[in-house]
């Protein structure tokens, strides 16, 4: 027998057609949306149906965070106020090279995915070392995730060069073949980590397998200068010379780019992960993200990793773009309220391929949708809902997430995922890592 929930919010939130709908019923049958009805017409078709009462709550899809290193959460605080090279190279690579493990990984990748679905995230495209301890974390936490296989050039504890870290993607990907919720991507790291051939490498196997690729693309000025003096051009002119630019690519940060890289970005589908507080605490730059998408770029919304961010809040993120959008451009129509809720909901969704199953509610789509009470004293009064969830919101209103049908968080609290254990894990790896 299907198991049929009527959801019943104050306002249900069609990013689609940027529509608000009151007095409507989300019919969810086990882990889909079977119907969006008036909600008389719902009661009547199933009589029978369990029925959530959300009076003061809007309803929406689950937020994707379109780049995250999950497992850095245990490096959260560890380095701060530094550029990134410096972060990387004194700080992160040796800290990392000495910590991540299997076990590091998966605990990391918990405290994330625990953080994120309290802050109403339903689905993250990841990039990280120890690939089968991420798929591992986020299957027994039921949380949708697009894991990123790094690739890089230079040895780790994990992988002794290009090679070892392509064997073991394509190992992971085989092993975790039919997940439901897990999907993979190569993600060369950057282009000073990753050689041209590679890069080829890479192309050649994600077109094989049908996966996308993920990669850290323009993220600062020291890039491209590198680029220039080791190979004469700037990255994106000689990814693009490589092949790499196409829809199935997801880059992330693209903070700094010229017109005709705009254009050519645009050209080739090249989806883009924009980072907005990573790109700020980092000092990285101002992504032309109002550029970007007056050019028709897709453009998703990021967290990157806990330990350059330094939350995986991604309402805070989403508000961040709408308000460096207007500053930076002078407009204050810039990026409104209801572009920053489509790129961080069905932006992300369709830089993964996965438009088709999340992003929006609508029947036929899985059942990842969050609700969110607005009737706390800082969202008080409330002429309109969406304004209030890019502007005024904190990510503690969030009370309810389901993903894939699953009900995660109820009433603010985490129903699969044991909070005092991953606390606990975090406390042990604290001691750890400050010895
Ligand atoms: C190979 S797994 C990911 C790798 O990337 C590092 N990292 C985290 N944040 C950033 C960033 O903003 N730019 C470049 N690299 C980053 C992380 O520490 C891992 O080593
Ligand atoms: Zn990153």
């Amino acid at each position: 027998m299907p198991r049929i929930t009527l959801v019943q919010p104050r306002w249900l939130l069609q990013i689609e057609s940027r529509n608000v709908l009151t007095g409507h019923a989300l019919v969810m049958q086990d882990d889909r949306i079977a119907a969006i009805l008036p909600q008389a017409d719902a009661h009547t078709a199933w009589p029978d149906a369990a029925v959530v009462n959300l009076p003061d709550h809007a309803l929406m899809p689950g937020l994707v965070n379109l780049h995250a290193h999950s497992a850095m959460t245990l490096l959260r605080g560890y380095a701060d106020d530094l550029a990134l090279m410096t972060w990387l190279n004194e700080h992160i690579w040796p800290a990392e090279g000495k910590h991540v493990s299997d076990e590091f990984v998966y605990d990391g990748t918990q405290l994330a995915i625990a953080e994120m679905i309290r802050g109403g995230t339903t689905c993250a495209n990841d990039m990280y070392f120890h690939h089968g301890a991420v798929a591992r974390a986020a299957i027994a936490s039921g949380f949708r995730i697009m894991v990123g296989c790094s690739i890089l050039e230079f040895p780790t504890p994990y992988a002794s060069g290009a090679d070892a870290y392509i064997q073991k993607a394509l190992a992971c990907i085989d092993e975790f073949r039919g997940e439901p919720l897990v999907g993979f991507t190569l993600a060369p790291h950057a282009p000073y980590t990753v050689s041209d051939a590679t890069f080829g490498r890479v192309i050649t196997l994600a077109d094989e397998l049908g996966i996308g690729i993920h990669c850290h693309i323009h993220e600062t000025q020291d890039e491209i200068a590198g680029s220039l003096k080791e190979h004469g051009v700037r990255p994106l002119e000689r990814l693009a010379g490589l092949g790499l630019l196409s829809g199935q690519l997801v880059a992330a940060h693209m903070v700094h780019m010229t017109d005709a890289e705009i254009a050519l970005v645009a050209k080739r589908g090249v989806h883009i992960a924009h980072n907005p507080a990573s790109n700020l605490k980092l000092a990285s730059g101002f992504a032309r993200v109002t550029d970007q998408l007056t050019a028709g770029i897709n453009v998703g919304i990021g967290t990157d990793g806990a330990a350059s961010n330094n939350k995986l809040d991604m309402f805070a993120e989403l508000r961040l773009a709408a308000l460096l959008a207007k500053g930076q451009s002078g407009n204050p129509e810039a990026l409104p309220a209801w572009q920053a809720l489509e790129m961080a909901t069905l932006g992300g969704a369709r830089a993964l391929g996965w438009d088709d199953r999340i992003g929006t509610l609508e029947a036929g789509k899985a059942a990842d949708m969050i609700a969110v009470d607005l009737s706390a004293l800082g969202t008080q009064p409330c002429f309109d809902p969406v304004s209030h969830l890019v502007y005024a919101l904190d990510r503690q209103q969030v009370s309810h997430v389901w993903i894939n049908g699953e009900l995660q968080l109820a009433d603010g609290e985490l129903t699969r995922i044991k909070l005092p254990q991953v606390a606990a894990r975090a406390r042990h790896w604290q001691q750890r890592i400050a010895g």
